[in-house]
């Protein structure tokens, strides 16, 4: 394979080489700051412990950084980029911000806008992440909206307790990224942190970094379901959360103004325990991989489109599959690979460890994975199959519905050495 000069602050060119900086958020009010009745609207579950939720994350970043990898936190560089764009780049990120929660103009918008403008940069951040509540602000609106129909709702802003799943909001690939724009009204306002810290944080502003697919678009696509798997091939979910015409739209991109010559879109169940490709699919070395049995049909099957450049610009090939094994093995060039189970195939076990993100695993280097204790009958399974396997702490963690994969962005990787 061939190597890659290492000058961009962003450089991922696989799922597997050497994880050298790595995007978290660490859980914050945000993941408390909601009722039961919020939950479905807010893509979870359950309603994490905060505290333990902390101390689980913090022993997630501390393995990563003992082994070598830099950890940057999502709160902290959107503050700094804040800081470094001056006041213009902060009065647009908050309008910005107002406009997407609902808030173009008027009182509330002045209200809010008053509220948050009086913090620094950190505080408004992370009061934001956490959502702002009718009490804080001394303020009666006065208009039908809120006197008609949301008198009882307790949120001016609501709370984003997914910011803790860095994968999804931006995906970097190659020297570039993609900046999403996200499914649900939940997700959506994420990845505005994301723009502004790659257009204003001195680490990425101005050092030529490609977006191949900006968060201004209608079509959606999430991190979990774009996988770098080599230096010119991709895998894409069609999933709950992305669709088949934005993965067209990105495949273009990549083809024409990326080293990519590959895109594998790969159809999964579209539901709420599956929401994105690395919740049933990862690879952990370079001829292993992680796979729910739940996506396959009776006969191993299932639904692949092989994408590749058409004759003009602009034009695309489809090659379409429905063995997974043959099209990764003809995409990557190996003569075989490993489809390790979820749950080693027990319908019962794969069922409860996929839910708790069993299949969800973060290489952090070739064979080297960081998964999830509670699944231990998956773990155990890796073992067998010759991967080391570093366990995290995950009982609160996991209700939020992602794992080591879901939590973590990968900035820079090493180059593959074969
Ligand atoms: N890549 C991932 O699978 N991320 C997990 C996202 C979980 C979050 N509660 C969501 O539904 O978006």
């Amino acid at each position: 394979m061939e190597v890659t000069q290492m000058t961009s602050p962003i450089h991922n060119y696989s799922e597997i080489g050497k994880l050298k900086t790595v995007l978290l958020k660490r859980p914050g009010r945000e993941i408390e700051n909601f009722t039961p009745d919020m939950m479905p609207r807010l893509l979870f579950d359950d309603i994490p412990y905060l505290p333990i939720a902390q101390k689980e994350h913090d022993y997630f970043a501390d393995t990563l950084r003992d082994n070598g990898v830099e950890v940057l936190y999502l709160e902290k560089l959107s503050a700094e980029a804040l800081d470094a764009g001056g006041e213009e780049v902060r009065n647009h990120f908050l309008e910005q911000m107002l406009t997407e929660s609902g808030y173009a103009a008027g009182s509330i918008h002045d209200a809010l806008k008053e509220y948050l403008g009086s913090m620094n940069n950190q505080d408004m951040v992370v009061k934001i992440m956490e959502g702002v509540r009718k009490n804080e602000l001394d303020f009666v609106p006065k208009d039908l909206v809120s006197c008609a129909e949301n008198q009882d709702y307790e949120f001016y802003m609501d709370p984003m307790p997914n910011l803790y799943f860095t994968r999804d909001p931006s995906a970097c690939i190659g020297d570039g990224l993609s900046i999403n724009h996200m499914t649900f009204a939940a997700r959506q306002r994420e990845s505005l942190f994301n723009e502004t810290i790659i257009k204003y944080h001195p680490r990425f502003a101005n050092k030529g970094i490609h977006v191949w697919r900006d968060r201004n678009h209608t079509t959606r696509i999430e991190g979990g379901d774009e996988l770098v798997l080599n230096n010119h091939v991709m895998a894409i979910g069609v999933s709950q959360r992305t669709s088949a015409d934005a993965i067209q739209d990105i495949a273009k991109n990549l083809f024409k103004d990326g080293q990519y010559d590959t895109v594998i879109a790969i159809k999964i169940p579209h539901n709420h325990a599956m929401m994105h490709l690395d919740t049933v699919f990862t690879m952990i070395n370079y001829d292993q991989f992680t796979v729910h049995p739940g996506i396959l049909g009776k006969g191993g099957q299932i639904d692949t489109w092989t994408i590749t450049p058409g004759k003009n610009e602009g034009e695309l090939n489809l090659q379409h599959d429905t063995d997974l094994k043959k099209v990764l093995k003809t995409a990557l060039n190996l003569d075989d690979l490993d489809l390790i189970p979820t749950g080693n195939g027990d319908p019962i076990i794969a069922g409860r460890e996929q839910w708790n993100d069993g299949s969800n695993t973060l290489a952090i280097a070739p064979g080297v994975v960081v998964t999830y204790n509670r699944n231990y009958v998956s773990n155990e399974l890796l073992r067998k199959h010759g991967l080391k396997v570093l366990e995290v702490i995950s009982s609160e963690l996991s209700r939020g519905r992602g794992g080591p994969r879901c939590m973590s962005c990968p900035i820079v990787r090493e180059d593959l050495k074969k």
